[in-house]
This record gives C-alpha cells, structure tokens and sequence, in this order.
C-alpha cells in the first residue's frame, strides 16, 4: 500500500474477524492449511472465508511443506492470490510450487542467529516475497505462529532483492519499534491478535494495524 506499512494478519478462522482486518486495512489476509495448527481450517471453510475478502486485497494460504495433492485440492477449492510456503521446502521445492501453481510465492525463513541469514538469501531467486520469522525451538509443535520474536538488530538496515515481510511474535505494543528497528514495511501478526490460541481478537487486530499507521505518520 503506497505510503503505509502493509499489514497481514494471519491464521483468521472467522468471518467476524476477517471483516474487521479487511475494515481496519489490513493489506493481506492469510489462512492456514497445516493440521496441528488451532488457526487449521478445511478448504471449504476457507472458501467461505475468502467469499467476504474484496477484490485488490491478497489472499494468502499458508502451507507446511504441503505436497501436489494437498495444494492441488487447495487450489482448487479456495481463491487465492499467494502462496506462504512455512516448512522446511527446498529452493527447488519452491520454484517447482511457484510454476506449477501460477501464484505469487513467500517462502517463510526462520532466523535466530546470524548464521541462519544466509539461508535466506537461498530464496531470493526463486521467490517473490520472502518472510523472515522467528526460528521456532526444537520441540515446538508448530514451524510459526508461536508468537515468539527474534532479535531484530539481526536484520536492522538489512535489505532483499524481493520484497520482505517481518513476523513473529509482532504485538500491538511491539510492532512499531519493530518497524523502526528493522524498516520493514510489510508485517504479519497471528498470535499477538489473538484472546487464545487460534482465536482472534477484534480490538486486538484493530490495534496492531493502528499502531502500524501511527509509524507511518
Ligand atoms: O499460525 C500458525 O498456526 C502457523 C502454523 C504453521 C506455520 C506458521 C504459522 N504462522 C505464521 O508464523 C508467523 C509468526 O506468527 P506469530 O505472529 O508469531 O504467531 C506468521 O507468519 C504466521 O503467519
């Protein structure tokens, strides 16, 4: 969105919930195909999801190492304008996805220290937009949305050849100095929004965006 930070709120389950993104300016909505996940819907509930999103605004399915059936069934059932791809797929994985599918593909990468940094840059010719998260603990039962951060003077004043997206553990109260410690100007948030996990929080999602305007001015 010209002159703003672009916001994703993610993991939205509820038809409430993606109105008051889409009403409070949220520039991408994203939904999530992985089973262990609480924000997992079916395809055809996404597609009812979907139904409400106005046309301009990009609908992301994020997906965990997700094979061609899984995304085939997807594809089919829900329309959708990018593919967040948040396991472990290889830059070839990643290239194969983005040609078989025709769709704008984010590759999720995981950072905790400076050695992780080079991994990213793996994927900057074979993905459209890349997005830099928190690399999840060993035993998490989730890759993402585990509402942790990571230390961003990793990757302050670092920048991609592809457009980036900053996550993990993002908050209302956290995003903006987030946004002036890194620069980044598109966010995704999941956990931070929400009352419990994998239920979104309408004054919640109001407020990260708002604090996200608040930066920009
Ligand atoms: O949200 C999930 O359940 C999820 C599951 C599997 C992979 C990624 C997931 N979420 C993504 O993780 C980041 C950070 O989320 P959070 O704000 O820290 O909760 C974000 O990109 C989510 O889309």
């Amino acid at each position: 969105m010209p002159g703003g930070i672009n916001v994703k709120i993610c993991g939205l389950t509820d038809r409430q919930s993606v109105r008051v993104a889409v009403d409070s300016g949220a520039r991408y909505v994203g939904f999530v195909f992985f089973a262990k996940s609480p924000r997992h819907l079916e395809p055809a509930a996404a597609a009812e999801l979907a139904a409400v999103v106005p046309e301009g605004l990009c609908k992301v399915a994020l997906t965990v190492n997700a094979d061609d059936a899984a995304l085939d069934r997807l594809i089919e059932a829900v329309p959708l304008d990018m593919l967040q791809l948040h396991g472990s797929e290889t830059p070839d994985r990643v290239a194969e996805v983005r040609q078989r599918y025709g769709l704008p593909v984010m590759k999720a990468v995981g950072l905790a220290e400076e050695s992780d940094l080079p991994r990213l840059d793996d994927y900057l010719r074979v993905a459209d937009q890349v997005l830099v998260d928190a690399k999840p603990p060993r035993t998490a039962v989730l890759p993402g949305g585990n509402g942790l951060a990571f230390d961003w003077r990793l990757i302050a004043g670092r920048r991609w050849s592809v457009p980036w997206m900053l996550a993990g553990g993002l908050t209302p109260d956290t995003v903006a100095e987030a946004i002036a410690m890194t620069g980044a100007q598109q966010v995704d948030v999941s956990s931070g929004v929400e009352s419990a996990p994998g239920v979104k929080d309408a004054a919640l999602i109001r407020a990260f965006i708002a604090a996200t305007s608040a930066h920009a001015i």
